[in-house]
């Protein structure tokens, strides 16, 4: 299994850049631009990776990004984590970044974007990886910073798929940003949101309806609301679910407890991510085994997950039926 895991065909979905920030490279770049770190060493940095919810893991998230200052950081920062895409054989990634995090202490929007982006073209030209790239608010901040967003990202649209919205879920719901989300819409961008992840169902049903979500990102909460599980179902709209990440932030005490196969068993377009793998203990082969090993899917039910991934992604659809070949071709070779 855990070879077939390995080389399986993958579609990321649901992938913050400031959460593939590796210690290592944390310190390589507080060295660099001479940032004070709160942490003496690499062990110290792992050890306080321990966290109790999903805010106890935001403050450190936040704290981690202050190293991060020039273009080349930012560069570098996406270039790693194109790196353990290619090991991890993902084909096709759609990452988030948090402009606020970085705007909020001085950096320069055009700095963060551009780095990025950078990095991006050159996984394509060099790695064979296609991407796209997802700009999102923090829920934790009010509607006025994420117009204020929206408007710095004005010259760069034309690198951006989607906007989302993700931080703090409790006491921000949906309904704070449905005016920035409309906009964001009239110019051409689709939409995506975290919900359901510590907040309640009802916060998937007013992303969905408020907010015009394409899919949902975690939406692991449906379950507590039939007739939206129903609804998932009946319009295929995909979660982007994050198994390491759920069990390190306590959404599930256990990856044995996770209701990612019993939704999928549902006919829900379930799909697996990684969210901040730096902090949460893995990338995507590393999200694929843990579930292998405490949900027992079937090699078909591991292959669906990227086919579901294949179909919500926002690429175009000739690239998608290159993914869908090469994901076939592979499952031959393994005769399933
Ligand atoms: O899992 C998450 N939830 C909300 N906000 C986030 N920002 C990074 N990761 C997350
Ligand atoms: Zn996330």
């Amino acid at each position: 299994m855990q070879s077939f895991i390995q080389g399986l065909p993958k579609v990321e979905l649901h992938l913050h850049i400031e959460g593939s920030l590796e210690p290592e490279l944390m310190f390589e770049l507080a060295k660099r631009n001479q940032v004070d770190l709160p942490y003496q060493s690499i062990e110290e940095v792992s050890a306080a990776y321990q966290f109790h919810n999903l805010q106890s893991f935001l403050d450190i998230y936040y704290a981690g990004a202050a190293v991060l200052i020039h273009e080349q950081d930012f560069y570098d920062l996406t270039w790693a984590y194109l790196l353990c895409c290619q090991r991890d054989c993902v084909m096709h990634t759609e990452i988030f970044f948090d402009p606020q995090t970085h705007t909020e202490r001085g950096i320069a929007f055009d700095t963060v974007i551009t780095g990025i982006t950078r990095a991006l073209a050159d996984g394509q030209q060099k790695l064979g990886i296609s991407s796209e790239l997802i700009m999102c608010f923090l829920r934790h901040l009010d509607q006025a910073s994420a117009f204020e967003t929206l408007s710095q990202a004005q010259p760069h649209l034309d690198s951006l798929v989607a906007v989302g919205l993700d931080s703090s879920e409790l006491g921000h719901p949906p309904q704070k940003f449905i005016e920035v989300f409309a906009k964001a819409r009239e110019q051409g961008l689709l939409t995506v949101a975290h919900a359901g992840e510590e907040g309640p169902a009802q916060n998937i049903s007013d992303s969905l309806d408020l907010l015009k979500i394409s899919r949902v990102d975690h939406g692991v909460r449906c379950i507590d609301d039939p007739k939206l599980v129903e609804r998932l179902a009946k319009e295929q709209i995909a979660l982007t679910v994050c198994p390491l990440s759920n069990t390190k932030l306590k959404v599930f005490e256990q990856m044995e407890q996770h209701n990612l196969l019993e939704l999928l068993r549902q006919g829900l377009c379930i799909t697996l991510n990684s969210d901040d793998p730096a902090y949460f203990g893995g990338y995507m082969t590393d999200n694929f085994e843990a579930v292998a090993s405490a949900l027992s899917p079937t090699q078909q039910e591991l292959a669906q997950f990227t086919r579901h991934a294949i179909d919500a992604s926002f690429c175009s659809a000739e690239r998608k039926a290159q993914m869908r070949q090469q994901l076939d071709d592979y499952l031959a070779t393994q005769g399933v």
